[in-house]
């Protein structure tokens, strides 16, 4: 039972409760089911503080910077060459750092992009770099469990870069599924210091002997389950509990997810110990902003056959900023989407779960680099939970009806936990099935301190997605405020003057068109795959070997297609796109500089999507708030006052 005093000092923006689990006599964790385990005691402290207009701002004298969290100046060094302010933790760093210092066990739950992958790596290197060579090990001190391969190869990078900064010798390694049981074993001898795996892999190393249990039991100090919202939902519960039976009584466990469900109430009960749970307002407290609120969210009512119109529409004429992730909900759609756009010299790639794992983790790779403007990604992660949900696990998420069945990587994952940098843009061309699953995709913009824009392209057939979303995300105290706005940059007679085109060039893009397409991309991937994994062998930083956004037609884009005459573009469309170039210009793809445009946008104006209203013209900006609405491109109207951004 804990002591009050072992109750920690007032954390700032955050919701403690603590509990106690039962061990056995060998102190390790006893396997509880979740109904049985029990809250003991909770605290609450809310220190934030409302602004006049209703949204929150944190207290300034509670904002301490790195420094001041107890860090080793080797890794506020390391973060200064990051380009990452050492004045400016975010919220969940602020409050996480110095409890995970204490050893305490920690479940995290922050919005997406707050930064809860440095809240649990800064101290957890920390430690190790404390505790490194005071003890023989014969297994890694500290486990990172996540739930797709792209996630391992992500914490693997970010974990490597601050070891190289700091100059100390731990070491890191990343072990994924599909890895021959001999490079498992290459890359488990010495120990290295940290894993980085999935909970499917390390169970394979424990059934087949590549990790020893005794050995597992005597080493691991630190467990940290990150995404932890997604590890159950991808069936790895049997392959946890394994985990959990060996679980030393010292072994510290942090638990980070940006959602909240009933899977983390579940391993949160499966296997930490006295957490202190870490809810920051602005997830539980202010609904909408589960998202950031430096993401600016529209969306665009239109029928199903006329979203490769619009979609041509936004990209075309320049409505948009770069960079730009399209979420679909299929292969076949990402294709098809992917061929229509080379057709008017729109280049992009696509990312889906059919590809080799080289492949993905190269395109993210080049993405992040700004080798390319446009990513289409075929989010399947609903269809995998169905078909898990099939096989017995719980699951249970609301599916659409345009979810084909597809064959799945059980670890593939390009929506959740994903740091995509630099994506100014998200755009849903299909739906997601779920509120949860829009809130992981819009979460790839707008992370950290950066600002972003999401655009929906929804159908009549999505409508209740969307009424889905808007209850999960709205404010219940003011039911006049619309999270998501009708996109205001969009005329109806842009839309039409390239509606020939669109549906002329749609024709051409046929089923076995695009059945070829995607066989043929599998096809060169599967090829570079080897090529890719031996030269990345012998040159880890070559980025730029393949490219991921060749032309799939089989003919090259026509070249009519390529320019919208000027005569087609109405002078409203025109001036949109021009401020939305200016707006882009003075940004730029540094995130400082987006930081200092943001400031510039709230002091004086000229930030598009706020002062411009497509059927009207540009609108001055007003005092304390600028006008936003305007029409859906079917004519919906919305008079409602929106959320400052
Ligand atoms: N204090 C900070 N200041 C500026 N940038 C930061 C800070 N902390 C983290 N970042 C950057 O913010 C981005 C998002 O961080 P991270 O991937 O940890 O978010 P997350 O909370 O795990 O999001 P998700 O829930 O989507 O997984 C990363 O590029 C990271 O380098």
């Amino acid at each position: 039972m804990r002591k009050p005093k072992d109750k920690p000092a007032k954390q700032a923006n955050q919701l403690i409760e603590i509990k106690e689990e039962p061990m056995d006599e060998e102190g390790r964790r006893t396997v509880q089911p979740p109904q049985e385990a029990e809250h003991e005691n909770e605290v609450k402290d809310e220190l934030e503080e409302e602004n006049d207009d209703g949204g929150s701002s944190e207290v300034e004298d509670e904002e301490k910077s790195f420094d001041e969290l107890g860090l080793d100046p080797r890794l506020i060094r390391a973060l200064s060459k990051k380009d990452i302010s050492v004045s400016k933790p975010t919220p969940i760093q602020r409050v996480a750092i110095p409890l995970i210092l204490e050893g305490k066990d920690v479940v995290a739950r922050a919005k997406t992009g707050s930064g809860k992958t440095l809240a649990y790596l800064l101290p957890l290197l920390h430690k190790l770099f404390a505790d490194s060579g005071l003890k023989q090990k014969n297994a890694p001190s500290a486990f990172i469990l996540v739930p797709s391969g792209e996630l391992c190869q992500q914490v693997y990078k970010e974990i490597s870069s601050l070891i190289d900064l700091c100059k100390v010798h731990l070491k890191a390694v990343q072990l994924r599924s599909n890895m021959p049981i001999s490079d498992m074993c290459a890359a488990l001898s010495g120990p290295p210091d940290i894993l980085i795996s999935t909970p499917a892999c390390v169970a394979k190393c424990l059934s087949t002997g590549v990790l020893q249990s005794t050995s597992v039991a005597d080493s691991l100090e630190i467990l940290v389950l990150d995404e932890a919202d997604l590890l159950l939902s991808f069936g790895f519960e049997e392959d946890l509990k394994a985990l959990t039976a060996l679980l030393p009584r010292r072994c510290q466990c942090l638990l980070m997810s940006a959602t909240s469900s009933d899977d983390v109430d579940k391993l949160k009960k499966l296997i930490l110990h006295n957490p202190y749970i870490l809810t920051l307002p602005e997830v539980d407290g202010v609904k909408d902003e589960v998202i950031p609120k430096n993401v600016q969210q529209f969306w665009i009512s239109t029928s199903d056959q006329d979203k490769l119109v619009h979609i041509l529409a936004l990209l075309k004429l320049e409505l948009i900023q770069k960079k730009v992730i399209i979420f679909t909900n299929s292969i076949d759609m990402s294709f098809r989407l992917k061929l229509f756009l080379e057709k008017f010299g729109i280049k992009s790639a696509v990312l889906n779960s059919e590809l080799p794992q080289n492949s993905r983790l190269h395109i993210l790779e080049e993405f992040n680099a700004g080798l390319f403007d446009y990513l289409i990604a075929g989010d399947e992660s609903e269809v995998k939970d169905e078909q898990l949900a099939n096989k017995g696990s719980n699951v249970n998420t609301k599916r659409s009806k345009k979810y084909p069945k597809q064959k799945l990587d059980s670890e593939f994952g390009v929506v959740r936990g994903i740091d995509f940098k630099n994506v100014f843009t998200v755009i849903n061309y299909d739906m997601p099935g779920s509120a949860v699953g829009y809130v992981h995709r819009i979460g790839r913009t707008g992370r950290a301190y950066n600002t972003g824009v999401s655009v929906s392209l929804v159908s009549p057939d999505e409508m209740d997605i969307l009424e889905e979303v808007k209850s999960l995300l709205g404010n219940e105290e003011d039911q006049n405020s619309d999270v998501i706005s009708p996109f205001p940059l969009l005329t109806k007679s842009a839309v039409e003057s390239l509606r020939y085109r669109a549906e002329d060039t749609a024709k051409s893009v046929t089923r076995v068109a695009v059945r070829e397409a995607r066989a043929q991309d599998l096809r060169n991937e599967i090829l570079n795959s080897e090529k890719l994994k031996s030269h990345f062998e012998a040159n880890p930083r070559d980025l730029d070997l393949l490219k991921h956004d060749r032309i799939l037609s089989q003919k090259p884009p026509a070249p009519h297609l390529r320019k919208v005459p000027d005569y087609l573009i109405d002078a409203t469309t025109k001036e949109a796109s021009k401020m939305v170039k200016l707006a882009r210009a003075a940004m730029g793809n540094n995130p400082s500089r987006r930081q200092g445009f943001k400031r510039k946008l709230k002091k004086g104006g000229g930030d598009p999507l706020k002062s411009f209203s497509a059927e009207g013209g540009r609108k001055g900006a007003r005092k304390g708030g600028m006008k936003r609405g305007g029409r859906s491109t079917d004519g919906n109207h919305n008079h409602k006052k929106r959320k400052s951004v």
